[in-house]
């Protein structure tokens, strides 16, 4: 019988940043061969990275990115994972997936190996339902639905826009709870997918992350870390909190809960506190300001969004620390950069049509 076609394979780009040889790829390769991957080299560029043989790949190194961006390449953090936003921004497919090169594949409860970007697909391709809680999980999995009292007017549901994965033995804990817990390790499986209901908002890790390029794309700004800045390892939990206001303004949802994928190394607690430390506290403001977030109705694409998410950061930010009158500019560079590699996709996601009429 003829092998069917792996969903999505023309229409999906796997982004990896990197620092080191790629073998990981080897046991996804059953998974991830039939699908382009975009790796994005961080640190020093003359440093040769080696993609095992049989896998469709471009490779941008930092001279690359400078070479393509120019100037705009301020806004690409160096250093850092965040740099793997590049890959989102130069990719010209629907679909992202972009994984750690410390994940592995992870084993269910009965032992099978598990197919994260599968699963992702599936999430992605099925409705959310940010509207009103199904206590079920996800209703429109196989073997389940909405429950009593779910409303009937809600059950069609909104596009999925945000894919996000967890993950089994080393947990993305902080810090401070690494420190505490270095022992710790993830073994609990839970079999279920949730939408993550609007108004609420999420840790974003960008480990095992899937999203719709064409709904969210503009908004997956990983922000401004590594080289030269104040801060690290809060450029996903930025692009989350970024992305979930956009998401829940346009009537588009955010699932998180499978896939699994095996994370196999803690990176180092100490180094971490010194990356995290000015994240953990000014975050007690950030939240409040994401959480206070009104974007007017006449923001009807991801970018209109975003530019005027970049402005209220500045005016209610600015006074935390100066670094988010830098990361407020480095948004607006974003969207110029994107929408200049982009430009016939540039500002057209309009607002999904939201239920009951309900609006901000
Ligand atoms: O300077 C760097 C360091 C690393 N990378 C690549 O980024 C990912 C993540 O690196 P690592 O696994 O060492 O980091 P963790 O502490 O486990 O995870 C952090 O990364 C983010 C999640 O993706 C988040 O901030 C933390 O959870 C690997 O692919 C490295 O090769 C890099 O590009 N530049
Ligand atoms: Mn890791």
């Amino acid at each position: 019988m003829a092998r069917a076609t792996p969903l999505l394979k023309d229409e999906l780009d796997i982004v990896i940043p990197t620092i080191r040889n790629l073998d990981f790829l080897e046991m996804w390769r059953p998974f991830f061969q039939p699908y382009h991957l975009i790796i994005v080299q961080d640190g020093d560029p003359s440093k040769v990275i080696k993609v095992p043989e049989g896998f469709d790949y471009e490779l941008y190194n930092r001279n690359d990115i400078n070479k393509i961006l120019g100037p705009k390449a301020s806004c690409i953090s160096f250093k850092d994972s965040a740099c793997r936003c590049f890959g989102y921004m130069v990719s010209k497919k629907k679909y992202i997936y972009t994984i750690d090169d410390d994940c592995f594949v992870a084993k269910d409860p009965i032992g099978k190996e598990i197919n994260a970007l599968e699963q992702h697909i599936k999430n992605l391709l099925s409705p959310s339902s940010p509207f009103f809680f199904n206590t079920l999980y996800d209703p429109y999995r196989e073997g389940a639905d909405f429950v009593r009292g779910y409303p009937f007017s809600l059950r069609e549901g909104v596009p999925t826009a945000v894919s996000h994965g967890l993950w089994l033995n080393i947990p993305d804990y902080d810090a401070p709870t690494q420190l505490v817990k270095p022992l710790e390790r993830n073994t609990r499986y839970v079999d279920a997918v949730m939408t993550i209901p609007k108004g609420t908002l999420f840790p974003m890790c960008g480990m095992n992350l899937a999203f719709n390029r064409e709904l969210i794309g503009p908004a997956m700004y990983f922000g401004l870390m590594g080289d030269g800045q104040p801060i690290g390892r809060y450029d996903d939990m930025w692009a989350g909190w970024c992305t979930k206001v956009i998401c829940d303004h346009l009537g588009l949802g955010v699932k998180t809960g499978l896939p699994y994928i095996w994370h196999s190394k803690a990176s180092n607690p100490f180094v971490n506190l010194k990356k995290e430390y000015k994240g953990i506290y000014w975050q007690e403001e950030l939240i409040p300001f994401f959480q206070s977030v009104a974007l007017p109705k006449d923001c009807t694409s991801v970018q209109k969004c975003y530019l005027e998410l970049s402005k209220q950061v500045k005016a209610k930010l600015g006074k935390v620390d100066d670094y988010f009158n830098k990361l407020a500019d480095a948004m607006i560079t974003w969207i110029e950069a994107w929408d200049e590699l982009n430009p016939s996709a540039a500002a057209t996601t309009t607002a999904a049509k939201l239920p009951h009429g309900s609006s901000k």
